[in-house]
């Protein structure tokens, strides 16, 4: 089977930026969260009621604890849980209650909470890869496609924020048809903002 010159480029920047992103020692990871925090709660977007999802940090991944602990009082952090349909769900989750592992090794919330995408007021992305204009490299799973497709031709919320260390930025990235643009990326040390098609 031949691939396209995107899959190509994909396969090849995966392995390099899931490296580089592990390599980072641990007071840059812990200062990182610090300001990525600081960023997201600064966005001309930031709900200030409602549900927001974030991620499980893993394999180096830049953390959201820090974001979770500051969101205002009337904001639900959502952890996203992986669904047979092929689009993640998402279920309220605070700091104590139950984990259950999910088939990649990352945990999830163990409960029949399940929201859609479509009820999320913002959704924080990981990130393995993103460039200039806000394209973004996943884990490969099309995970955040699939659940987010529909924002291709609807306007914002959900606000699709990808999150990242500023390292991992990359030249453009060629697009495929079914990725879907974020609506801002933010770094330890950058956001930006991008105006989408439907926003
Ligand atoms: N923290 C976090 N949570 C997330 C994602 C993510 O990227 N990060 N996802 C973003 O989509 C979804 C899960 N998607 C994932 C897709 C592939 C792999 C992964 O590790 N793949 C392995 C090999 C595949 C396998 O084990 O079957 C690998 O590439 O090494 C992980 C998560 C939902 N939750
Ligand atoms: N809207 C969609 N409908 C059907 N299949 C899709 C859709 N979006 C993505 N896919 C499938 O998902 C696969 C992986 O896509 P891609 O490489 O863009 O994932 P990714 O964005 O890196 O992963 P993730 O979102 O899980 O982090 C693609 O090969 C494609 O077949």
């Amino acid at each position: 089977m031949t691939s396209s010159p995107a899959t190509d480029q994909r396969r090849t920047l995966r392995p390099q930026l899931r490296e580089r992103r592990r390599q980072l020692p641990a007071a840059a990871r812990i200062a990182g969260a610090e300001a990525l925090s600081a960023r997201l709660l600064a966005l001309p977007f930031a709900p200030q009621a409602g549900h927001v999802a974030g991620y499980w940090a893993s394999d180096g991944e830049i953390a959201l604890h820090v974001w979770q602990l500051r969101l205002p009082p009337a904001v639900t952090y959502c952890l996203p849980v992986l669904h047979e349909d092929g689009r993640l769900r998402f279920a309220p989750w605070r700091a104590g209650e139950p984990l259950v592992t999910n088939r990649y090794g990352i945990p999830e919330p163990d409960t029949a909470e399940l929201l859609p995408a479509e009820a999320m007021a913002l959704v924080v992305t990981p990130l393995v890869g993103f460039d200039d204009h806000g394209q973004r490299l996943g884990m490969g799973g099309g995970w955040y496609d699939r659940t987010f497709a529909f924002r291709r031709d609807t306007a914002a919320p959900p606000w699709l924020v990808g999150a990242g260390f500023a390292l991992q930025q990359v030249e453009p990235l060629i697009a495929e048809p079914w990725d879907v643009p974020l609506d801002a990326v933010c770094t330890e040390a950058d956001t930006r903002l991008f105006a989408t098609n439907a926003a």
